[in-house]
């Protein structure tokens, strides 16, 4: 089974209420009527009523498919405002504040999922990337022991062209910009976790450098060879190596060349970057040259699911970014 079909199966068959930030926006109307046309969720949409319902009717959404919160006139905004108060009072912020961060779409979605009032939430496709995650940072949280949230991106290779096929994890290429060492260790580990509950296979990590196995030498080069230690004596079965770089890392016949002695083999399907220049950059190029489809940023180590979308996508991503937050709900 293509491991897109996986995610859509495995949510099918537990379906999760999902709210979403932007309700206003087509591309996530339209990703959230697939979503509840394939069964894979029932949808709240967050904006402002009227708005919200033209942009259904445009798509042929009949009423009472999908459910319409107005955070200017919803029966949950005392309650959340309450909640988000109590929550932030000790950060300096007063009941005024309390209630206008609770009328920005970001908060209030992110405060219903906190509530129980929904089991995850997806934004940013209008917002940036730094507002939705601190939106979920601020209100969600980290899931206990936890230190460090990161974020993901699922890339799927399934286009003729592609020689290798499958998915693939990209991190961390979203969340946080320069990693130190015990920072890119907690990122390899918590990625190797996800891929394997998303893709349902062992994860095998390569560390990504400009060096392979000690070519090149450079402080940049050392974070990467002390970040693979540290990931490896917090969990020594995990298969990982580093430094590598990426055509090591995902050839094998550039791998027995390059690093005949790597555990991978060439056959890395998590790729930890050393960085979000790197990943960032990255992951763009493969999706748009190289025709890869990239899910995410997908967020990893908060409480429940709350997860970000590239200002970038289309009705599909959304579709599939829903489905990806549907299978975390499922495996909380
Ligand atoms: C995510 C990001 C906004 C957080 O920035 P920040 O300045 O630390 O944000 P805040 O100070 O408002 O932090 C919010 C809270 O989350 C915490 N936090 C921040 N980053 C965290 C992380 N990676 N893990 C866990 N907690 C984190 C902060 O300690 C703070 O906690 P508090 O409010 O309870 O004190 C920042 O890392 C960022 O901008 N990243 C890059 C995003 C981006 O542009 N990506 C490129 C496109 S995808
Ligand atoms: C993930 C990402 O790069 O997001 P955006 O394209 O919205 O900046």
């Amino acid at each position: 089974m293509k491991p897109l079909d996986r995610i859509l199966e495995a949510a099918k068959s537990a379906p999760r209420h999902i709210v979403l930030a932007e309700g206003e926006d087509p591309r996530i109307v339209e990703g959230a009527v697939q979503a509840v046309r394939a069964g894979v969720a029932s949808i709240t949409l967050v904006g402002r009523r009227t708005i919200v319902e033209e942009r259904l009717a445009a798509v042929g959404a009949g009423a009472g498919e999908i459910r319409i919160e107005d955070p200017a006139s919803s029966l949950l905004t005392p309650r959340l405002t309450a909640a988000y108060y109590a929550l932030r009072k000790a950060k300096g912020i007063d009941e005024a504040a309390a209630d206008a961060a609770v009328r920005s779409p970001l908060v209030f979605a992110a405060m219903m999922v906190r509530a129980g009032e929904a089991d995850g939430t997806v934004g940013g496709a209008v917002a940036t990337t730094a507002d939705t995650v601190r939106a979920a940072l601020q209100t969600i949280g980290r899931a206990p022991g936890v230190g460090l949230v990161s974020s993901f991106f699922l890339m799927m290779l399934c286009e003729a062209h592609h020689v290798k096929k499958g998915a693939f994890v990209f991190a961390d290429c979203g969340l946080v910009v320069d990693p130190d060492a015990a920072g890119l260790a907690d990122i390899a580990v918590m990625s190797a976790r996800s891929f394997e509950a998303l893709a349902g296979k062992p994860a095998k990590v390569a560390m990504l450098s400009f060096s392979t196995a000690g070519s090149a030498a450079h402080e940049r080069v050392s974070k990467v060879v002390e970040a693979t230690r540290l990931a490896h004596a917090a969990e020594p079965c995990l298969v990982i190596d580093g430094e590598l770089q990426f055509d090591t890392a995902f050839v094998e016949a550039v791998s027995a060349a390059k690093a005949p002695q790597s555990a991978l083999h060439g056959e890395a399907n998590v790729f930890v970057f050393p960085n979000l220049d790197a990943a960032n950059i990255g992951y763009k190029i493969a999706q748009r040259i190289g025709g890869a489809t990239a899910i995410g940023p997908i967020l990893q180590g908060l409480a429940r699911p709350a997860n970000d979308l590239s200002r970038g996508c289309n009705a599909a991503d959304v579709f599939h970014m829903i489905a990806v937050t549907v299978v975390q709900a499922g495996n909380r």
